[in-house]
């Protein structure tokens, strides 16, 4: 490449063609695994070129940090894709802001909403609904989808919006999960036109071609309109509280935490319902995602799952349900969680990031030269099959967290394998803020079903190698298994659920 300073090298990748560069080599799904065989070939850190447009993959932990985290000032940006970020988003979704001044008003609002100590206090609402999950798992085990995803987007509509779910299939959650599928949709690369070639922007929407635009448009105003109706939801309950003369102060949900506390965020009323609605969007696919790979991690590895049943049958006994007390005591059980998100990482190929300056990097003797305006994607998959790091990568192994000879072990048990910080939530500034909320969402709901419930695979059925769905938040393909309650799980399970939910669902759980 003529632009590279003297003594630096563009980095290696495939050659490609003319203008599409490699394009055409690129499978539309599962892209990471394309990625993954490249860096056995060019190495961990390689560019390849797309349509015009640059793309450096990153294939180890440390490059990534080196990168991401240490150099956080150049590579926190986001790519602004004409459709999904500026017509659809309006330069508002959190997930796509630039690396700016709104971005950093976002992200202290969400730290404030998320951090350790405020995940903490909504932990008595992780217990509520994941016990109804064990509950309904136990009684329609093949609808374990609709479980899990009940249960993430149940619980952050709770955080959020402090709304009930209750059948899971209210029209609220209906549109919101309409919009995280549209943008899902419309950021997959090469869905646009308009992303490959910018200045269609330019093309006046009436225009017979400018049909994306007003798609744009519409699906931005459906998005604006839903966020702003359920923040004002929240608002006449706040105001109808405040009638009766209840203080509802800094608790309760987001919604109401930003209103109650707003200039003290700097951030416009749709401003904040977009932070509060990035943090229902990115949290819920992306949680239930992880517990169906956690299932089949189960139906394919029984002795993972005895040995966790081993754990649980010591710290927590027969006769009452896991807490968020037994954690510490429960290494294995967040072992296995941790490596199910190594092993079937739900952002398998990473979220990009966008180097806003030219940069240099040195490896292996070698100064590479990184461009600005280049995508830089922390490929997890590869990531997270590093042979150093993790030995035997393909195999599923909850050990390498809890034997002090493996090189991921780390002290003390009560708090390691955690996970603060983990590859699977990305890197550096943009790293995930729901991490906590997610983390503690998995270990109670693993806990409790690792306690109550026998999983077997079905024999006879070919459970295949990597079957999972397409998209940026990847779960595996609905699978069969058979699941029944451990002999008197199932009465303890209902007891405490007539005591916690009778209250919530009166009439209804009577049906
Ligand atoms: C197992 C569950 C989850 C996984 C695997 C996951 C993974 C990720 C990843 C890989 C990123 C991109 C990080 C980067 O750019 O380097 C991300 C960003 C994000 N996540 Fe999560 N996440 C999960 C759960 C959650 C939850 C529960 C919430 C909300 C409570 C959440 C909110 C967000 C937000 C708002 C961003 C955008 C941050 C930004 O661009 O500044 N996530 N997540």
């Amino acid at each position: 490449r003529p632009s590279c300073p003297p003594g630096t090298a563009p980095p290696p990748g495939p050659k490609g063609l003319p203008i599409l560069g490699s394009m055409l080599d690129i499978p539309p799904h599962h892209s990471w695994l394309k990625f993954f065989t490249w860096s056995k070939t060019f190495g961990p850190l390689f560019e390849i070129n797309i349509a015009g447009k640059p793309h450096i993959i990153l294939s180890t932990e440390k490059i990534a940090n080196d990168l991401l985290r240490e150099r956080g000032s150049l590579y926190s940006s986001r790519e602004q894709l004409p459709m999904a970020v500026q017509l659809v988003s309006d330069n508002l979704r959190s997930l796509f802001l630039p690396y700016d001044s709104l971005w950093r008003r976002n992200r202290k609002l969400m730290h404030h909403l998320t951090m350790a100590s405020a995940a903490t206090s909504y932990q008595s609402v992780q217990e509520e609904e994941s016990l109804r999950v064990l509950r309904d798992l136990m009684r329609e085990p093949g609808e374990y989808e609709r479980w899990f995803e009940r249960y993430a987007a149940g619980l952050m509509m709770r955080l959020v919006f402090g709304k009930k779910v209750i059948t899971g299939k209210e029209r609220v959650l209906e549109r919101i999960f309409k919009v995280v599928h549209n943008v899902e949709r419309v950021a997959s690369p090469g869905a646009y036109l308009v992303d490959v070639l910018p200045w269609l922007m330019w093309i006046p929407s009436w225009f017979p071609g400018a049909g994306f635009k007003r798609e744009g448009y519409r699906l931005h105003a459906e998005e604006l309109d839903l966020f702003r109706g359920l923040q004002n939801d929240v608002r006449k309950e706040i105001a109808g509280r405040e009638k009766e003369g209840v203080d509802g102060g800094e608790k309760g949900n987001f919604t109401e935490i930003f209103l109650n506390s707003q200039e003290k965020w700097d951030l416009s009323d749709d401003e904040g319902a977009y932070v509060v609605g990035t943090l229902f969007e990115a949290g819920a696919g992306t949680t239930s995602a992880a517990m169906m790979s956690f299932m089949l991690a189960m139906v394919l590895h029984p002795s993972a799952l005895h040995a966790m049943r081993e754990e649980i049958n010591k710290v927590v006994g027969p006769d009452r349900l896991p807490t968020f007390d037994d954690i510490p005591n429960l290494p294995r059980v967040r072992a296995t969680i941790k490596e199910t998100m190594r092993w079937r990482p739900v952002t398998a190929g990473g979220v990009p990031h966008l180097l806003i300056k030219d940069d240099v990097y040195e490896l292996d003797e070698k100064k590479y030269f990184l461009k600005a305006g280049t995508n830089i994607h922390a490929n997890q998959w590869a990531i997270h099959r590093e042979p150093d790091l993790y030995p035997n990568p393909e195999d599923f192994i909850p050990e390498r967290w809890l034997d002090p000879s493996l090189p991921t072990y780390k002290e003390p048990l009560s708090v390691y394998p955690n996970l603060q910080n983990f590859s699977a939530f990305g890197f550096g500034r943009r790293i995930c803020p729901g991490m906590n909320i997610a983390e503690r969402s998995l270990n109670i709901l693993v806990a409790r079903i690792v306690w109550g419930c026998e999983i077997e695979r079905v024999g006879g059925y070919e459970y295949g190698e990597y079957e999972y769905t397409t998209g940026f938040n990847v779960q595996p393909l609905k699978f069969p298994f058979r699941l029944r309650a451990r002999e008197g799980m199932g009465e303890v399970v209902e007891r405490e659920y007539g005591r916690v939910w009778s209250k919530v669902l009166g009439e209804k759980m009577r049906e």
